[in-house]
């Protein structure tokens, strides 16, 4: 399971995030409360473990200032919300790991496939909003996409997600702030709570059925 913390404003937050087993962290470079400068986020960048996965968050933004600024930060991934299909494949050709971003129940979520991307953010109407959505809608995106369950995310309900959706990974933002912090601050109970409720249920998950190798049949 694909844990993501998102809305990093601080090294504080991002080795926090690392420290409780996290696997990647996003920095918002799209307007937001939780925006942070490429030349911040680079300082922060540069204190983490080199698996830690280091996402860009970006929205209807040029793909050659995504690909500028992913270079100029040194992360590894770029998160792009909006943005036509050739825009994608442009950062795709220029940065190691692209998600695209989609709204759940959108016409862009259930076209997701034609970006040539393999990993698809879905999301709610409003990113980073805290508000959750009917995830019976993420069912719409096409299959075969790793799906990250975005939106409305919190520790009391990401396991109950993780069951119903079974995504390949979770991203949350709002549900693990401090209450009356400041903007992106991170509360390192919940960011506690929230990894471990994830890794416990996507470890609960049955394993996928191995399809019956026919050529290996010893019966016969
Ligand atoms: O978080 C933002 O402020 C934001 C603004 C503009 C584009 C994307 C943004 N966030 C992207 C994320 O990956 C968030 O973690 C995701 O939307 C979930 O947010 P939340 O519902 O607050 O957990």
């Amino acid at each position: 399971m694909f844990v993501k913390i998102c809305g990093i404003t601080s090294e504080d937050d991002a080795l926090l995030a690392v420290a409780m087993d996290a696997d990647a962290v996003g920095f918002i470079f799209a307007p937001s409360t939780r925006q942070i400068a490429p030349v911040v986020a680079r300082d922060i960048v540069k204190r983490l473990p080199p698996e830690i996965i280091t996402v860009g968050v970006f929205r209807d933004e040029a793909p050659e200032r995504v690909v500028s600024i992913v270079n100029q930060a040194g992360l590894r991934a770029a998160q792009l919300h909006g943005g036509t299909p050739e825009a994608t494949q442009y950062v795709a050709a220029r940065v190691p790991l692209v998600i695209k971003a989609v709204a759940a129940g959108s016409p862009e979520a259930a076209a997701a496939d034609e970006h040539g991307v393999e990993v698809v953010h879905v999301d709610g109407t409003t990113p980073g909003s805290g508000q959750t959505y009917d995830w019976d809608l993420v069912r719409a995106v096409p299959p075969g996409l790793k799906v990250v369950l975005a939106g409305g995310l919190d520790p009391g309900n990401v396991a109950d997600a993780i069951d119903r959706v079974r995504p390949w990974g979770v991203d949350v933002a709002s549900g693990v702030e401090r209450d009356g912090g400041t903007p992106g601050e991170k509360d390192p109970r919940k960011v506690r709570l929230f990894v471990a409720n994830a890794r416990a249920a996507a470890a609960r998950l049955p394993a996928p059925v191995e399809p019956y190798d026919w050529t290996d049949d010893t019966l016969s």
